[in-house]
C-alpha cells in the first residue's frame, strides 16, 4: 500500500507538488491522471524513493521509502524513459535482477517467455521501443513485486500486447494482491484497468475517487422542451458544459443520476437521453472547470 501525506516538493524554489495526499490500498490499481507538467513523474519518483520530498510523508508498505532498501526490494518503478545496462541482453538483465532482488522468480521469467516471445540473447538496445517496453514488463513481473509504480507504461505497445500486459497485471493483483500505481495519458487504458483515479493539476490533487463512483456522478444529457427551460436547469443542476444543437440541448451534468432524471422529467421534456461519460470526458470537464483550456489537454 502507498500513503502520500501532505507532500511538498520544489525544484530550485519552483513548487511542483503542493500538499499532495492520497492513498493506494493494497491490491488496488490506481490511475494518476494530469495535464503536462502537473507533477506526475515527480510524484512517482518520490514514491519510488528516488527523490526526497521537502515536507510531508511517503510511506510504502507502512515504511518511509526514501533510502529504505527493505522497501526497494518490494517495489518496482518503471519510468517512462526506460534504462537498461548498456550492451545487456534480456537474459543478462535477468541475471542482474536476480542478484539484486531476493524475490526474483526464475520460473516466472521462463513462463513469461511464452507471452513476450522475445529473443532473450539479443541485445536489448537492438529491440524496438515497444519490444524494450515488453522487456521491462518481463523483468519487472519476474521480480514479483508487492508494489508496481508505472509511468506511461503503455507507451509504444501495440493493442494485442497492451491487452496481454493488462491481463498479467490484473492476474497479479487478483492472485497476490499486488498494488499498482499507473500514471498515463492513455485514459482508455486507465479506464479499463484502474479501480481508483486521481487527477493532479498544478501540483495539487484536484479529484480522487473510486472509478465506478466517479463515473456514476457525471452524465451527458440530451434534452428538448416545448418551452425554454434553460434558466431553471442552470439553477437546479450542476452544469459543467452546455451546447445547443437547434432545439436540442446538450448538457454535461454532475450529480446523482436519480436527481438529474427527476429534475428534468419534472419539466416534461419532449426529448430526453441520459448517457454516461467516458473517463476522458470527465477528465476534460474537470480540468476545464479548474481553468485548464480544454484544447490543451489531450496529448
Ligand atoms: N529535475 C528537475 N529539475 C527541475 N525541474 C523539474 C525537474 N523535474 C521536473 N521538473 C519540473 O517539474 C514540473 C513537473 O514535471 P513532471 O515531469 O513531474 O510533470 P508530469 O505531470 O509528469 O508531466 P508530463 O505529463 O508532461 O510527463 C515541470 O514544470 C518540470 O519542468
Amino acid at each position: 500500500m502507498i500513503e502520500v501525506q501532505d507532500v511538498t516538493k520544489s525544484f530550485e524554489k519552483e513548487p511542483v507538488l503542493n500538499n499532495v495526499s492520497f492513498t493506494v490500498k493494497r491490491g488496488s490499481i490506481y490511475g494518476l491522471l494530469g495535464s503536462n507538467g502537473a507533477g506526475k513523474t515527480t510524484l512517482l519518483r518520490t514514491i519510488a524513493g528516488i527523490l526526497k520530498q521537502q515536507s510531508g510523508e511517503v510511506n510504502v508498505l507502512d515504511q518511509s521509502v526514501f533510502e529504505n532498501e527493505d522497501v526497494k526490494q518490494k517495489l518496482i518503478f518503471m519510468p517512462d524513459s526506460l534504462y537498461f545496462l548498456p550492451q545487456y541482453t534480456a537474459r543478462q538483465m535477468a541475471s542482474y535482477y536476480q542478484e539484486i532482488f531476493d524475490s526474483w522468480n526464475e520460473d516466472r521469467f521462463q513462463k513469461l517467455k511464452a507471452v513476450f516471445q522475445l529473443d532473450e540473447n539479443k541485445k536489448i538496445s537492438k529491440f524496438s521501443k515497444g519490444m524494450q517496453r515488453q522487456v521491462a514488463f518481463w523483468l519487472s513481473l519476474s521480480v514479483m513485486p508487492e508494489v508496481l509504480v508505472l509511468d506511461e507504461p503503455f507507451d509504444g505497445l501495440d493493442a494485442v500486447m497492451r491487452q496481454k500486459i493488462r491481463n498479467l497485471l490484473i492476474q497479479d493483483v487478483a492472485d497476490r494482491e499486488m498494488t499498482i500505481l499507473i500514471s498515463s495519458h492513455n485514459l482508455r487504458e486507465v479506464e479499463d484497468i484502474c479501480d481508483h483515479v486521481g487527477i493532479l493539476h498544478k501540483g495539487e490533487v484536484l479529484l480522487e475517487r473510486e472509478l465506478d463512483d466517479l463515473k456514476s456522478d457525471f452524465h451527458k444529457v440530451q434534452v428538448a422542451f416545448k418551452e425554454d427551460n434553460k434558466e431553471i436547469l442552470h439553477e437546479q443542476l450542476d452544469i459543467l458544459h452546455h451546447t445547443s444543437r437547434g432545439s436540442v440541448q446538450l448538457y454535461i451534468v454532475r450529480g446523482a443520476e436519480s436527481q438529474v432524471k427527476e429534475t428534468i422529467q419534472a419539466l416534461q421534456p419532449v426529448v430526453f437521453d441520459l448517457l454516461p461519460l467516458t473517463l476522458e470526458e470527465i477528465f476534460i470537464y474537470e480540468l476545464g472547470g479548474a481553468g485548464y483550456a480544454i484544447e490543451n489537454i489531450l496529448t
